[in-house]
């Protein structure tokens, strides 16, 4: 039944072995063998008390001549909430802070460079609600408010770029409100943010009743480990916003989501979309989404002649990292949190690009004369029709 699987890997390891699973592997996830890295056992010990799963792998380049290899070990953490969402604002963000806190620790035990968090990490989806009260004043402060004050210091203690991506409230903008992710480096302190370009008005996200869509570009961060962009969830379905972060020069880019399952959800294309980014843009992807079911004291309906219903969900977990020749990873569980590292040595990018020519023959003047010709308000379709006699 779906909603039961603890996630694809799972499904394929218990009906594939031996030669199948190989081929299998070989051709879904672009290599035989997944290239697991050992992870130490006080983390293994730390993830079955706290309950979490914990896995790294390794996507390596050549050698080359005249550059050395530039490893960098990047993590990714999915979670749960941790208390219903009719509980006090200050307690249901304590009680996220606590849990995160120790696998935060985790990913610095492990020697992560950088490490990013799923979208709006630090509260419930209320968005689906549309209510303004209680959850407005979720929002805080990118530059200083108590959670870049909580991250900035994880980040400073275990040399870890972290991004932190929250509901932003712009003190010095009338008080508006944002979908930021907010880069902190290695000494803790904010090198910047970005602001979700795109803004779902899909199912139960009625994310536009609370913010709108971003105002920062496409900035990419040029942290001590590399440089790192992040594509905000429903961004991810938009080509044109992951290549522009591509042409900032990112190597990551992150893509932190909350996004749900079911019949009407977006699981069948998870698998596609940071996948498909880090093969057209010759660059490292990381995708992250929440995991559990969401209930929510007051009904609210989608528009979509589906039932009033209390809950948001199931949002399916299933980060996964994607390196740019394509060849990805094992996703983490649909259900259960966990902290995904990659170990990547970041030359790939060039060296798929030498290979592929993929930005060599992009055409983006093809592209810019075509799309200012779309932007005109006269514009005709480029159809051809059959001349009938
Ligand atoms: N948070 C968010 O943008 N979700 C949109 C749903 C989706 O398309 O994945």
């Amino acid at each position: 039944m779906d909603g039961e699987a603890n996630s694809l890997e799972t499904i394929i390891n218990n009906n594939l072995n031996g030669y199948d699973l190989e081929q299998y592997n070989r051709i879904y996830y672009g290599r035989r063998n997944h290239l697991n890295v050992p992870i130490k056992e006080s983390s293994k010990d730390k993830s079955e008390e706290f309950d979490f799963d914990i896995i790294a792998y390794s996507f390596p380049a050549k050698n080359e001549q005249i550059r050395p290899a530039r490893i960098v070990k990047i993590g990714v953490i999915q979670h749960s909430i941790v208390v219903p969402t009719d509980q006090p604002i200050s307690l249901q963000k304590a009680a996220i802070f606590d849990k995160v806190k120790v696998i935060i620790e985790t990913a610095g035990d492990e020697g992560v460079n950088i490490l990013c968090l799923q979208e709006l990490w630090n509260m419930p989806m209320f968005v689906a609600t549309r209510e303004k009260q209680p959850w407005c004043e979720f929002a805080e402060s990118a530059e200083d408010g108590p959670t870049t004050r909580f991250i900035s210091e994880l980040a400073a203690k275990y040399s870890m770029v972290i991004v932190s991506p929250i509901l932003e409230r712009d003190e010095n903008h009338s008080d508006i409100l944002w979908n930021t992710a907010v880069v902190i480096s290695d000494n803790g302190n904010v090198i910047g943010k970005h602001r979700k370009n795109h803004v779902p008005r899909v199912g139960d996200f009625n994310e536009s009743t609370y913010y709108m869509e971003g105002n920062t570009g496409h900035p990419v961060f040029a942290t001590r480990y590399g440089k790192i962009a992040v594509n905000i969830c429903f961004g991810r379905h938009h080509v044109l916003n992951w290549m522009m972060f591509g042409h900032n020069g990112a190597e990551i880019v992150f893509n932190p989501s909350a996004t749900v399952g079911g019949d009407t959800g977006s699981e069948y294309m998870w698998n596609i979309e940071a996948r498909n980014a880090a093969i057209t843009n010759s660059y490292f992807t990381a995708a992250i989404n929440r995991v559990g079911n969401e209930r929510f004291n007051s009904e609210f309906t989608s528009g979509d002649g589906m039932p009033a219903h209390h809950d948001f969900g199931p949002f399916y977990g299933s980060s996964y990292i994607c390196a740019p020749d394509g060849v990805r990873c094992p996703g983490l569980s649909r259900t259960r949190d966990g902290l995904l590292i990659g170990v990547l040595d970041l030359n790939l990018n060039r060296q798929v690009r030498d290979r592929t020519c993929y930005q060599m023959t992009q055409r983006l003047e093809l592209y810019v004369n075509s799309l200012s010709k779309v932007l005109d308000i006269d514009y005709k379709p480029q159809v051809v029709y059959e001349k009938r006699k």
